[in-house]
Protein backbone atom coordinates (compact mmCIF):
# COMPACT_ATOMS: atom_id res chain seq x y z
CA UNK A 1 0.00 0.00 0.00
CA UNK A 2 3.13 2.42 -0.48
CA UNK A 3 0.71 4.42 -2.90
CA UNK A 4 -1.26 5.61 0.45
CA UNK A 5 1.38 7.24 1.66
CA UNK A 6 0.63 10.36 -1.30
CA UNK A 7 -2.90 10.88 0.47
CA UNK A 8 -3.26 13.48 3.99
CA UNK A 9 -5.92 14.66 5.64
CA UNK A 10 -6.37 18.12 5.89
CA UNK A 11 -8.60 17.49 9.11
CA UNK A 12 -8.89 14.56 11.14
CA UNK A 13 -11.37 11.98 10.68
CA UNK A 14 -12.97 10.45 13.92
CA UNK A 15 -13.73 6.97 13.55
CA UNK A 16 -15.57 5.25 16.41
CA UNK A 17 -14.06 1.87 17.97
CA UNK A 18 -17.30 -0.31 17.49
CA UNK A 19 -17.05 0.84 14.02
CA UNK A 20 -13.43 0.03 13.40
CA UNK A 21 -13.93 -3.08 14.81
CA UNK A 22 -17.59 -3.99 12.34
CA UNK A 23 -14.89 -3.10 9.75
CA UNK A 24 -12.54 -5.59 10.79
CA UNK A 25 -14.90 -8.02 11.01
CA UNK A 26 -16.15 -7.53 7.45
CA UNK A 27 -14.66 -9.67 4.66
CA UNK A 28 -12.34 -8.35 2.15
CA UNK A 29 -13.81 -5.98 -0.03
CA UNK A 30 -14.21 -7.19 -3.89
CA UNK A 31 -12.40 -4.46 -6.36
CA UNK A 32 -13.03 -4.21 -9.58
CA UNK A 33 -10.91 -1.48 -11.68
CA UNK A 34 -11.61 0.36 -14.67
CA UNK A 35 -8.47 0.89 -16.93
CA UNK A 36 -8.65 4.80 -16.84
CA UNK A 37 -5.17 6.41 -16.13
CA UNK A 38 -4.59 8.18 -14.25
CA UNK A 39 -7.02 7.16 -11.53
CA UNK A 40 -6.34 3.43 -11.77
CA UNK A 41 -3.75 1.87 -14.50
CA UNK A 42 -2.77 -2.02 -14.29
CA UNK A 43 0.54 -2.80 -15.45
CA UNK A 44 0.19 -6.47 -16.83
CA UNK A 45 3.55 -7.59 -17.19
CA UNK A 46 3.82 -6.41 -13.21
CA UNK A 47 0.36 -8.11 -12.67
CA UNK A 48 0.01 -4.56 -10.51
CA UNK A 49 -2.56 -1.62 -10.15
CA UNK A 50 -1.74 2.02 -9.30
CA UNK A 51 -3.09 5.36 -9.95
CA UNK A 52 -4.65 7.64 -7.73
CA UNK A 53 -8.00 5.85 -6.48
CA UNK A 54 -6.02 2.97 -5.98
CA UNK A 55 -4.43 5.43 -3.49
CA UNK A 56 -7.28 6.67 -2.25
CA UNK A 57 -8.95 3.42 -2.00
CA UNK A 58 -5.48 1.93 -0.04
CA UNK A 59 -5.53 4.82 2.48
CA UNK A 60 -9.09 4.52 3.40
CA UNK A 61 -9.32 1.64 3.73
CA UNK A 62 -6.43 0.85 5.69
CA UNK A 63 -7.56 3.90 8.26
CA UNK A 64 -11.22 2.07 8.58
CA UNK A 65 -9.48 -1.44 9.18
CA UNK A 66 -11.18 -2.85 5.80
CA UNK A 67 -9.22 -4.88 3.98
CA UNK A 68 -9.57 -5.58 0.19
CA UNK A 69 -8.71 -7.87 -3.12
CA UNK A 70 -8.42 -6.81 -6.43
CA UNK A 71 -10.05 -8.69 -8.70
CA UNK A 72 -8.02 -9.72 -11.76
CA UNK A 73 -9.26 -7.69 -14.37
CA UNK A 74 -11.33 -9.99 -16.99
CA UNK A 75 -12.05 -8.65 -20.65
CA UNK A 76 -15.14 -7.13 -19.75
CA UNK A 77 -16.62 -3.93 -20.73
CA UNK A 78 -16.61 -1.10 -18.27
CA UNK A 79 -20.98 -1.51 -18.46
CA UNK A 80 -20.32 -5.22 -17.44
CA UNK A 81 -18.23 -4.71 -14.68
CA UNK A 82 -20.69 -1.90 -12.97
CA UNK A 83 -23.23 -4.65 -13.95
CA UNK A 84 -21.28 -7.27 -11.24
CA UNK A 85 -20.91 -4.57 -8.95
CA UNK A 86 -24.79 -3.94 -9.47
CA UNK A 87 -25.85 -7.41 -8.77
CA UNK A 88 -23.45 -7.95 -5.76
CA UNK A 89 -20.30 -10.13 -7.20
CA UNK A 90 -18.16 -7.10 -6.49
CA UNK A 91 -18.16 -4.48 -4.01
CA UNK A 92 -16.77 -1.43 -5.55
CA UNK A 93 -15.68 -0.29 -9.01
CA UNK A 94 -12.89 2.65 -9.22
CA UNK A 95 -13.35 4.84 -10.78
CA UNK A 96 -17.06 5.71 -12.58
CA UNK A 97 -17.92 9.16 -13.08
CA UNK A 98 -21.93 9.83 -12.09
CA UNK A 99 -24.96 9.62 -14.10
CA UNK A 100 -28.90 8.89 -12.90
CA UNK A 101 -29.24 5.95 -14.88
CA UNK A 102 -26.07 4.40 -12.03
CA UNK A 103 -26.72 6.10 -9.28
CA UNK A 104 -29.97 4.42 -9.11
CA UNK A 105 -28.75 0.92 -8.52
CA UNK A 106 -25.52 1.61 -6.70
CA UNK A 107 -23.88 3.99 -4.35
CA UNK A 108 -21.58 6.52 -5.20
CA UNK A 109 -18.87 8.18 -2.81
CA UNK A 110 -18.03 11.27 -2.94
CA UNK A 111 -15.84 12.03 -6.51
CA UNK A 112 -12.21 12.32 -5.72
CA UNK A 113 -10.78 13.33 -9.33
CA UNK A 114 -12.29 15.34 -12.24
CA UNK A 115 -11.13 14.33 -15.63
CA UNK A 116 -12.02 15.86 -19.14
CA UNK A 117 -13.22 14.46 -22.65
CA UNK A 118 -10.60 15.42 -25.53
CA UNK A 119 -11.37 15.63 -29.34
CA UNK A 120 -8.99 13.40 -31.13
CA UNK A 121 -8.54 13.73 -34.45
CA UNK A 122 -5.66 12.77 -37.52
CA UNK A 123 -2.93 14.97 -37.06
CA UNK A 124 -2.65 17.13 -39.17
CA UNK A 125 -6.55 18.57 -39.50
CA UNK A 126 -7.63 20.84 -37.33
CA UNK A 127 -11.84 21.39 -37.02
CA UNK A 128 -13.00 24.23 -35.56
CA UNK A 129 -13.78 22.96 -32.02
CA UNK A 130 -14.32 24.85 -29.12
CA UNK A 131 -16.79 23.46 -26.57
CA UNK A 132 -19.11 20.35 -27.11
CA UNK A 133 -21.22 22.47 -29.04
CA UNK A 134 -19.35 22.31 -32.17
CA UNK A 135 -19.46 18.78 -32.54
CA UNK A 136 -22.71 18.45 -34.03
CA UNK A 137 -21.91 18.84 -37.93
CA UNK A 138 -19.29 15.71 -37.15
CA UNK A 139 -19.80 12.07 -37.59
CA UNK A 140 -18.15 11.49 -33.76
CA UNK A 141 -16.91 8.31 -32.23
CA UNK A 142 -17.45 7.70 -28.85
CA UNK A 143 -17.25 4.43 -26.00
CA UNK A 144 -20.19 2.67 -25.94
CA UNK A 145 -21.82 3.01 -21.99
CA UNK A 146 -19.38 5.79 -21.21
CA UNK A 147 -21.56 8.45 -18.93
CA UNK A 148 -20.64 10.89 -21.31
CA UNK A 149 -22.55 9.54 -24.17
CA UNK A 150 -25.92 10.98 -22.80
CA UNK A 151 -24.68 14.56 -23.23
CA UNK A 152 -23.70 13.57 -26.91
CA UNK A 153 -26.56 12.57 -27.57
CA UNK A 154 -28.28 15.65 -26.91
CA UNK A 155 -25.68 17.81 -29.10
CA UNK A 156 -25.05 15.11 -32.04
CA UNK A 157 -27.78 13.54 -34.44
CA UNK A 158 -28.09 10.13 -33.59
CA UNK A 159 -26.98 8.57 -37.12
CA UNK A 160 -23.82 10.67 -36.64
CA UNK A 161 -23.18 9.16 -33.19
CA UNK A 162 -21.12 5.84 -33.79
CA UNK A 163 -20.51 3.84 -30.21
CA UNK A 164 -17.72 1.43 -30.58
CA UNK A 165 -17.05 -1.55 -28.11
CA UNK A 166 -14.39 -0.57 -24.91
CA UNK A 167 -12.07 -3.23 -24.40
CA UNK A 168 -9.33 -1.98 -26.21
CA UNK A 169 -10.84 1.02 -27.86
CA UNK A 170 -9.10 0.04 -30.87
CA UNK A 171 -11.95 -0.15 -33.25
CA UNK A 172 -12.46 3.69 -32.24
CA UNK A 173 -9.15 4.73 -33.40
CA UNK A 174 -9.16 2.37 -36.18
CA UNK A 175 -12.21 4.11 -37.27
CA UNK A 176 -10.82 7.21 -37.09
CA UNK A 177 -7.88 6.75 -39.06
CA UNK A 178 -10.31 4.84 -41.69
CA UNK A 179 -12.06 8.09 -41.67
CA UNK A 180 -15.29 6.27 -40.65
CA UNK A 181 -15.98 8.98 -38.33
CA UNK A 182 -14.27 12.42 -38.42
CA UNK A 183 -13.72 12.99 -34.78
CA UNK A 184 -13.39 10.86 -31.48
CA UNK A 185 -14.50 11.91 -28.15
CA UNK A 186 -12.43 9.54 -25.31
CA UNK A 187 -10.35 10.60 -22.00
CA UNK A 188 -7.80 12.98 -22.31
CA UNK A 189 -5.50 11.18 -20.22
CA UNK A 190 -6.14 7.65 -20.94
CA UNK A 191 -5.25 9.24 -24.92
CA UNK A 192 -2.16 10.25 -23.53
CA UNK A 193 -1.02 7.09 -22.37
CA UNK A 194 -2.42 4.74 -25.27
CA UNK A 195 -1.09 7.30 -28.15
CA UNK A 196 2.31 5.71 -26.77
CA UNK A 197 1.28 2.59 -25.60
CA UNK A 198 -0.22 1.70 -29.06
CA UNK A 199 1.74 4.44 -31.11
CA UNK A 200 -1.27 6.41 -32.25
CA UNK A 201 1.42 9.39 -33.61
CA UNK A 202 -0.77 9.68 -36.38
CA UNK A 203 -4.15 10.82 -34.10
CA UNK A 204 -4.15 13.94 -32.26
CA UNK A 205 -6.22 15.91 -29.39
CA UNK A 206 -7.40 19.01 -31.29
CA UNK A 207 -9.98 20.12 -28.14
CA UNK A 208 -10.13 19.49 -24.29
CA UNK A 209 -13.78 19.67 -23.47
CA UNK A 210 -13.34 21.52 -20.74
CA UNK A 211 -17.06 22.58 -20.45
CA UNK A 212 -18.11 19.48 -19.56
CA UNK A 213 -15.75 18.03 -16.81
CA UNK A 214 -16.45 14.43 -15.50
CA UNK A 215 -16.44 14.06 -11.82
CA UNK A 216 -15.10 10.21 -11.00
CA UNK A 217 -15.58 8.44 -7.47
CA UNK A 218 -15.87 4.81 -6.34
CA UNK A 219 -19.17 2.81 -6.71
CA UNK A 220 -20.30 0.34 -3.99
CA UNK A 221 -23.01 -1.95 -4.37
CA UNK A 222 -26.20 -0.92 -2.18
CA UNK A 223 -25.86 -3.10 0.46
CA UNK A 224 -26.41 -1.76 4.03
CA UNK A 225 -22.52 -2.51 5.49
CA UNK A 226 -21.46 -0.88 2.26
CA UNK A 227 -23.39 1.90 2.55
CA UNK A 228 -21.82 2.24 6.17
CA UNK A 229 -18.45 2.31 4.37
CA UNK A 230 -19.52 4.74 1.44
CA UNK A 231 -20.33 7.20 4.59
CA UNK A 232 -16.79 6.51 6.05
CA UNK A 233 -15.18 6.62 2.53
CA UNK A 234 -17.07 10.21 2.35
CA UNK A 235 -16.24 11.50 5.46
CA UNK A 236 -12.12 10.94 4.35
CA UNK A 237 -12.67 11.78 1.13
CA UNK A 238 -14.18 15.59 2.04
CA UNK A 239 -10.70 16.16 4.30
CA UNK A 240 -8.44 14.72 1.65
CA UNK A 241 -5.76 16.42 0.13
CA UNK A 242 -4.80 14.58 -3.29
CA UNK A 243 -2.16 16.92 -4.09
CA UNK A 244 0.57 14.60 -3.60
CA UNK A 245 -1.56 11.49 -5.58
CA UNK A 246 -1.98 13.83 -8.36
CA UNK A 247 1.46 14.71 -8.90
CA UNK A 248 2.54 10.93 -8.81
CA UNK A 249 0.22 9.78 -10.99
CA UNK A 250 -0.88 13.04 -13.26
CA UNK A 251 1.87 12.78 -15.39
CA UNK A 252 1.06 9.59 -16.84
CA UNK A 253 1.77 10.95 -20.60
CA UNK A 254 5.30 12.17 -19.50
CA UNK A 255 5.83 8.98 -17.77
CA UNK A 256 4.76 7.21 -21.10
CA UNK A 257 6.83 9.06 -23.08
CA UNK A 258 10.22 8.00 -20.79
CA UNK A 259 8.99 4.41 -20.95
CA UNK A 260 7.95 4.78 -24.79
CA UNK A 261 11.82 6.33 -25.71
CA UNK A 262 13.29 3.59 -22.94
CA UNK A 263 11.74 0.91 -24.65
CA UNK A 264 12.24 1.85 -28.36
CA UNK A 265 15.79 2.66 -27.55
CA UNK A 266 16.23 -0.74 -26.17
CA UNK A 267 14.24 -2.32 -28.96
CA UNK A 268 16.72 -0.73 -31.17
CA UNK A 269 19.44 -1.96 -29.35
CA UNK A 270 18.10 -5.53 -29.89
CA UNK A 271 17.67 -4.72 -33.52
CA UNK A 272 21.20 -3.63 -33.82
CA UNK A 273 22.69 -6.02 -31.93
CA UNK A 274 20.67 -9.03 -33.56
CA UNK A 275 21.71 -7.19 -36.79
CA UNK A 276 25.23 -7.18 -35.94
CA UNK A 277 25.12 -10.68 -34.93
CA UNK A 278 23.61 -12.18 -38.25
CA UNK A 279 25.92 -9.77 -39.91
CA UNK A 280 28.86 -11.12 -38.06
CA UNK A 281 28.07 -14.83 -38.60
CA UNK A 282 27.75 -14.06 -42.19
CA UNK A 283 31.39 -12.70 -42.64
CA UNK A 284 32.34 -15.33 -40.31
CA UNK A 285 30.49 -17.88 -42.82
CA UNK A 286 32.07 -16.00 -46.06
CA UNK A 287 35.47 -16.55 -44.32
CA UNK A 288 35.37 -20.41 -43.34
CA UNK A 289 33.89 -21.03 -46.93
CA UNK A 290 36.48 -18.96 -48.55
CA UNK A 291 39.10 -20.44 -45.81
CA UNK A 292 37.95 -24.14 -46.63
CA UNK A 293 37.88 -23.01 -50.88
CA UNK A 294 41.91 -21.88 -50.07
CA UNK A 295 42.59 -25.20 -48.21
CA UNK A 296 40.55 -27.12 -51.22
CA UNK A 297 42.72 -25.33 -53.82
CA UNK A 298 45.91 -25.43 -51.87
CA UNK A 299 45.37 -29.54 -51.60
CA UNK A 300 44.79 -29.50 -55.77
CA UNK A 301 47.88 -27.94 -56.26
CA UNK A 302 49.65 -29.76 -53.91
CA UNK A 303 48.60 -33.14 -55.37
CA UNK A 304 49.64 -31.69 -58.89
CA UNK A 305 53.05 -30.77 -57.56
CA UNK A 306 53.20 -34.20 -56.31
CA UNK A 307 52.25 -35.32 -59.42
CA UNK A 308 54.93 -33.40 -61.35
CA UNK A 309 57.44 -34.06 -58.67
CA UNK A 310 56.65 -37.93 -59.36
CA UNK A 311 56.84 -37.64 -63.54
CA UNK A 312 60.28 -35.69 -62.91
CA UNK A 313 61.65 -38.05 -60.54
CA UNK A 314 60.21 -40.86 -63.66
CA UNK A 315 61.89 -38.83 -66.45
CA UNK A 316 64.80 -38.28 -64.51
CA UNK A 317 65.33 -42.76 -63.64
CA UNK A 318 64.60 -42.49 -67.87
CA UNK A 319 67.02 -40.58 -68.48
CA UNK A 320 69.95 -42.10 -66.38
CA UNK A 321 68.71 -45.43 -67.10
CA UNK A 322 69.06 -44.08 -70.71
CA UNK A 323 72.91 -42.23 -70.02
CA UNK A 324 74.07 -45.85 -69.14
CA UNK A 325 72.69 -48.02 -71.29
CA UNK A 326 74.09 -48.81 -74.89
CA UNK A 327 70.99 -47.88 -77.43
CA UNK A 328 71.04 -50.39 -79.79
CA UNK A 329 71.39 -53.74 -77.46
CA UNK A 330 70.40 -52.35 -74.19
CA UNK A 331 73.40 -53.53 -72.50
CA UNK A 332 75.02 -51.11 -70.23
CA UNK A 333 77.30 -48.86 -72.27
CA UNK A 334 81.32 -47.77 -71.63
CA UNK A 335 80.21 -45.52 -68.82
CA UNK A 336 78.26 -47.28 -66.81
CA UNK A 337 81.15 -50.05 -67.11
CA UNK A 338 83.86 -47.66 -66.57
CA UNK A 339 81.86 -46.44 -63.30
CA UNK A 340 81.63 -50.19 -62.43
CA UNK A 341 84.91 -51.59 -63.05
CA UNK A 342 86.56 -48.22 -60.80
CA UNK A 343 84.03 -49.61 -57.94
CA UNK A 344 84.73 -53.47 -58.11
CA UNK A 345 89.07 -52.73 -58.58
CA UNK A 346 88.63 -50.97 -55.36
CA UNK A 347 86.39 -53.70 -53.69
CA UNK A 348 89.22 -56.23 -54.99
CA UNK A 349 91.99 -54.08 -53.69
CA UNK A 350 90.22 -54.33 -50.19
CA UNK A 351 89.12 -57.89 -50.06
CA UNK A 352 91.76 -59.95 -52.25
CA UNK A 353 88.89 -61.72 -53.88
CA UNK A 354 89.18 -62.51 -57.55
CA UNK A 355 87.82 -59.86 -59.81
CA UNK A 356 87.28 -60.64 -64.33
CA UNK A 357 86.79 -59.45 -67.42
CA UNK A 358 85.99 -61.00 -70.25
CA UNK A 359 86.33 -59.09 -73.21
CA UNK A 360 84.29 -60.13 -76.51
CA UNK A 361 84.89 -59.20 -80.30
CA UNK A 362 83.10 -60.39 -83.41
CA UNK A 363 85.01 -62.14 -85.73
CA UNK A 364 85.02 -60.89 -89.15
CA UNK A 365 82.28 -58.79 -88.41
CA UNK A 366 83.48 -56.46 -91.33
CA UNK A 367 82.29 -58.65 -93.68
CA UNK A 368 78.79 -59.01 -92.65
CA UNK A 369 78.14 -55.81 -92.39
CA UNK A 370 79.68 -56.02 -96.27
CA UNK A 371 77.79 -58.38 -97.55
CA UNK A 372 74.61 -58.59 -95.79
CA UNK A 373 74.52 -55.21 -94.92
CA UNK A 374 74.46 -53.08 -91.78
CA UNK A 375 70.79 -53.75 -90.09
CA UNK A 376 72.03 -57.46 -90.09
CA UNK A 377 75.04 -56.47 -88.68
CA UNK A 378 72.96 -54.58 -86.24
CA UNK A 379 70.76 -57.44 -85.54
CA UNK A 380 73.96 -59.99 -84.96
CA UNK A 381 75.04 -57.52 -82.69
CA UNK A 382 71.65 -57.32 -80.22
CA UNK A 383 71.68 -61.49 -80.43
CA UNK A 384 75.35 -61.28 -79.72
CA UNK A 385 74.28 -58.96 -76.54
CA UNK A 386 71.40 -61.61 -75.69
CA UNK A 387 74.10 -64.40 -75.58
CA UNK A 388 76.34 -62.63 -73.44
CA UNK A 389 73.52 -61.57 -70.62
CA UNK A 390 72.00 -65.32 -70.05
CA UNK A 391 75.85 -66.50 -70.23
CA UNK A 392 76.55 -63.83 -67.11
CA UNK A 393 73.37 -64.17 -64.84
CA UNK A 394 74.59 -63.23 -61.25
CA UNK A 395 73.50 -60.02 -60.46
CA UNK A 396 76.91 -58.40 -59.63
CA UNK A 397 77.84 -59.75 -62.94
CA UNK A 398 78.00 -56.50 -65.53
CA UNK A 399 77.68 -57.13 -69.69
CA UNK A 400 78.29 -53.98 -71.80
CA UNK A 401 78.92 -52.68 -74.76
CA UNK A 402 82.47 -51.48 -75.07
CA UNK A 403 82.58 -50.06 -78.72
CA UNK A 404 81.62 -51.18 -81.99
CA UNK A 405 81.33 -54.62 -81.81
CA UNK A 406 83.37 -55.36 -78.86
CA UNK A 407 81.69 -56.71 -75.59
CA UNK A 408 82.95 -56.57 -71.87
CA UNK A 409 81.73 -58.81 -68.95
CA UNK A 410 82.61 -57.65 -65.26
CA UNK A 411 82.63 -60.60 -63.20
CA UNK A 412 83.89 -59.86 -59.39
CA UNK A 413 84.20 -62.48 -57.36
CA UNK A 414 85.40 -64.46 -60.26
CA UNK A 415 88.18 -67.07 -60.13
CA UNK A 416 90.50 -67.16 -63.71
CA UNK A 417 88.86 -70.82 -63.95
CA UNK A 418 85.29 -69.96 -63.52
CA UNK A 419 85.93 -67.05 -65.97
CA UNK A 420 87.68 -68.86 -68.54
CA UNK A 421 84.32 -71.46 -68.00
CA UNK A 422 82.11 -68.37 -69.07
CA UNK A 423 84.08 -67.28 -71.94
CA UNK A 424 83.66 -70.41 -73.31
CA UNK A 425 80.34 -70.78 -72.89
CA UNK A 426 79.40 -67.26 -74.87
CA UNK A 427 81.77 -68.64 -77.30
CA UNK A 428 80.22 -71.43 -77.76
CA UNK A 429 76.83 -69.84 -77.37
CA UNK A 430 77.31 -67.58 -79.97
CA UNK A 431 78.78 -70.60 -82.35
CA UNK A 432 75.41 -72.69 -81.92
CA UNK A 433 73.38 -69.81 -83.36
CA UNK A 434 74.49 -69.93 -86.26
CA UNK A 435 74.32 -67.20 -87.89
CA UNK A 436 75.86 -67.28 -91.32
CA UNK A 437 79.18 -65.30 -92.08
CA UNK A 438 80.89 -66.77 -95.16
CA UNK A 439 84.04 -65.54 -94.02
CA UNK A 440 84.87 -67.22 -90.87
CA UNK A 441 85.58 -71.00 -90.37
CA UNK A 442 82.77 -73.08 -90.66
CA UNK A 443 80.47 -70.50 -92.42
CA UNK A 444 79.03 -69.26 -89.57
CA UNK A 445 79.35 -66.11 -87.01
CA UNK A 446 81.89 -66.78 -84.26
CA UNK A 447 83.35 -64.55 -81.21
CA UNK A 448 86.85 -64.44 -79.77
CA UNK A 449 87.02 -63.85 -75.99
CA UNK A 450 90.38 -62.64 -74.08
CA UNK A 451 89.92 -63.06 -70.23
CA UNK A 452 92.39 -61.29 -67.57
CA UNK A 453 91.42 -62.24 -63.86
CA UNK A 454 93.03 -60.15 -61.00
CA UNK A 455 93.73 -62.52 -57.95
CA UNK A 456 96.43 -60.47 -56.08
CA UNK A 457 98.73 -57.96 -56.83
CA UNK A 458 98.48 -53.91 -57.27
CA UNK A 459 97.63 -54.18 -61.11
CA UNK A 460 95.12 -51.08 -61.44
CA UNK A 461 92.15 -50.91 -63.30
CA UNK A 462 93.44 -49.56 -66.92
CA UNK A 463 96.33 -52.84 -65.93
CA UNK A 464 93.08 -55.31 -65.98
CA UNK A 465 91.37 -54.11 -68.76
CA UNK A 466 94.77 -53.75 -70.87
CA UNK A 467 95.39 -57.17 -70.46
CA UNK A 468 91.65 -58.22 -71.35
CA UNK A 469 92.26 -56.16 -74.88
CA UNK A 470 95.60 -57.95 -75.19
CA UNK A 471 94.42 -61.52 -74.69
CA UNK A 472 91.52 -60.63 -77.29
CA UNK A 473 94.11 -60.31 -79.49
CA UNK A 474 95.59 -63.20 -78.77
CA UNK A 475 93.12 -65.34 -79.41
CA UNK A 476 92.34 -62.96 -82.90
CA UNK A 477 95.99 -63.86 -83.63
CA UNK A 478 95.79 -67.57 -83.14
CA UNK A 479 93.10 -67.92 -85.50
CA UNK A 480 89.79 -66.24 -83.56
CA UNK A 481 86.28 -68.83 -82.44
CA UNK A 482 88.63 -68.82 -78.99
CA UNK A 483 89.41 -67.99 -75.60
CA UNK A 484 92.68 -66.47 -74.33
CA UNK A 485 92.96 -65.99 -70.74
CA UNK A 486 95.58 -64.27 -68.03
CA UNK A 487 95.53 -64.39 -64.30
CA UNK A 488 97.29 -61.03 -62.62
CA UNK A 489 98.80 -61.87 -59.20
N1 LIG B 1 76.33 -53.11 -88.08
C1 LIG B 1 77.20 -52.53 -87.22
N2 LIG B 1 78.47 -52.62 -87.44
C2 LIG B 1 79.35 -52.06 -86.59
C3 LIG B 1 78.90 -51.37 -85.44
N3 LIG B 1 80.00 -50.91 -84.74
C4 LIG B 1 81.08 -51.30 -85.45
N4 LIG B 1 80.74 -51.99 -86.60
C5 LIG B 1 81.51 -52.59 -87.67
O1 LIG B 1 82.28 -53.63 -87.16
C6 LIG B 1 83.36 -53.83 -88.03
C7 LIG B 1 84.60 -54.14 -87.30
O2 LIG B 1 85.58 -54.51 -88.27
P1 LIG B 1 87.05 -54.75 -87.89
O3 LIG B 1 87.46 -53.97 -86.72
O4 LIG B 1 87.86 -54.52 -89.15
O5 LIG B 1 87.21 -56.26 -87.58
P2 LIG B 1 86.50 -57.57 -88.05
O6 LIG B 1 85.98 -57.40 -89.43
O7 LIG B 1 85.45 -57.91 -87.02
O8 LIG B 1 87.65 -58.56 -88.05
P3 LIG B 1 88.32 -59.21 -86.74
O9 LIG B 1 87.93 -58.43 -85.56
O10 LIG B 1 89.73 -59.12 -87.07
O11 LIG B 1 87.77 -60.56 -86.77
C8 LIG B 1 83.46 -52.51 -88.85
O12 LIG B 1 83.07 -52.78 -90.23
C9 LIG B 1 82.49 -51.57 -88.17
O13 LIG B 1 81.89 -50.71 -89.13
C10 LIG B 1 77.51 -51.27 -85.24
O14 LIG B 1 77.03 -50.71 -84.28
N5 LIG B 1 76.71 -51.88 -86.15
Amino acid sequence: CEGGDHVRLTQPVEIEAQELAAFRAMAPLRVLSVDAPPMARYDRRKDQHSGIGVDVLCFITQRLGLRYEILQPQDLTVAEKIRQVQDGRADVLIPLSENAERAERGLFTRPFYESHYAVIARKGWRPEIRGMADLAPFRVGVIKGVAFEALLNEVVAADRLMAFDDISSAGLFQALRNGVVDVAVFSKSIFDEKRYLHEYFDLEVVHTLHDAPRAYGFYFNPSPSNQRIVQAFNRHLAVLDLSGAVAAHEDGERQFIERYVAQRSQHLFWQMAVGAAVLLVLVLFLALRRYHRMLLRLAQSNEQILLQQHALEQANQELRKLSQTDGLTGLANRRQFDHALLREHARQQRTGSPLSLLMTDLDHFKYVNDHYGHAIGDDYLRTVARVLQTSVPRVTDLAARYGGEEFICLLPDTSAEDAHMLAERIRQGVSELGLPNALADGGRLTVSVGVATLEGGHSSAAQLLAQADEQLYAAKRAGRDRVHGVVLR
